[in-house]
């Protein structure tokens, strides 16, 4: 029975405008989504009944239908059964390191890391924009999983741009384990409090604005200098997520205060908190100043780094 090793990383978002509410209950966004090198392992294994079974080390993940990763091997099973009734189904276990409900994108990484996968398994050498189309049906995320590195994302988060990768800009990220922030809930409150600032008869106008606006950041991404990169950093979902939670506000403003701490931002969602840095050694120190401050052990602390890759196939057999 052949099987993939398969590395899915993180993200975070380094900009996410709302830019208006749509029919359809989601959001038209203009967000630049990252990679960071923070990642899950994924084995998957093709096994002789035409069932999908799913595993992980984390107490948090569900492992039955809910769980994303099931959803797109049960979405790979109807869109191809034939393949299912020539190579059999498949075993998912899923290495968790990423933070659960934290904004990073982890099980729209784990999503994209199985369509990835089975295609592999199957050989139906189905194109990266094939697999997008198909991840865009599992969630807003899962098609920027599939494509990686830096992209400019607009639509509901899946119409997407590449750019040149940004490699290496260290990373801190905060995240209380106990604390989940409901994206549905974010958009929602966001919605409620703020539709008035959308101009949503002239949404043309709002739009125009979003795009000047990111652009700088864009430039700056451009121009590999993460210094301006920092300054540009932002997020609409701020408004609500740090007034409700916080100890969220307190994390982005004790990363503020670090020495080196170039910016810090909310990731998507939320709760995880990030601050960019220039180099590993400083973003060791800085990790370890939070800790000193927030003892807490429900405080998880990562040091991670941009990369310029989505998913990677790490082994197969
Ligand atoms: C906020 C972001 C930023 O990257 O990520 P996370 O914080 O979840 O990682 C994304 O927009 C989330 O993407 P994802 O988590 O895939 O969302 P989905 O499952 O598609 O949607 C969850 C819910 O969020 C709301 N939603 C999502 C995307 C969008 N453009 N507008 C919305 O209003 C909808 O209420 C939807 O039912
Ligand atoms: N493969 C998976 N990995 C992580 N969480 C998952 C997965 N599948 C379903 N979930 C559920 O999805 C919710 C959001 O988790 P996650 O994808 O990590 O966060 P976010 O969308 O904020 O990046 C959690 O409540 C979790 O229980």
């Amino acid at each position: 029975m052949r099987s993939y090793t398969i590395i899915a990383p993180a993200k975070i978002n380094l900009y996410l405008e709302i830019i208006s509410d749509r029919p359809d209950g989601y959001h038209e966004l203009a967000m630049i989504l990252q990679s960071i090198a923070l990642a899950d392992e994924i084995n998957l294994r093709s096994i002789s009944s035409e069932k999908i079974q799913l595993n992980c080390n984390h107490p948090q993940v569900p492992t039955n239908e809910s769980n994303l990763a099931y959803k797109a091997a049960a979405l790979m099973a109807r869109q191809f059964p034939e393949a299912l009734t020539k190579y059999g189904g498949v075993e998912i276990t899923i290495n968790k390191h990423i933070p659960v409900a934290a904004g990073l994108a982890g099980g729209s990484t784990n999503a994209a890391a199985v369509l990835m996968g089975i295609d592999l398994l199957w050989g139906l050498g189905l194109t990266k924009s094939e697999l997008e189309e198909l991840g865009a049906t599992l969630g807003s995320d899962v098609p920027f999983c599939v494509a990686g590195g830096t992209v400019i994302a607009t639509g509901r988060g899946d119409q997407l741009s590449s750019l040149t990768g940004l490699d290496n800009i260290y990373i801190v990220l905060a995240k209380y384990r106990s604390l989940e922030v409901s994206t549905a809930w974010a958009y929602k409150t966001y919605r409620q409090e703020f539709s008035s600032s959308y101009l949503r008869e002239t949404e043309n106008l709002s739009a125009r604005a979003a795009a000047v606006h990111s652009r700088e950041i864009v430039k700056a991404i451009l121009n590999k200098n993460s210094i301006e990169i920092a300054k540009k950093l932002h997020n609409d979902l701020e408004r609500v997520v740090l007034p409700a939670y916080p100890q969220v506000l307190k994390l982005r403003e004790l990363f503020a205060t670090q020495e080196g701490v170039l910016g810090t931002m909310m990731s998507g969602s939320g709760p995880a908190v990030f601050a960019l840095l220039e180099s590993k050694q400083q973003a060791e120190a800085v990790k370890l100043k939070m800790r000193d401050a927030i003892p807490d052990e429900d405080l998880e602390l990562f040091v991670s780094r941009t990369i310029t890759h989505g998913i990677q196939v790490r082994s197969s057999t």
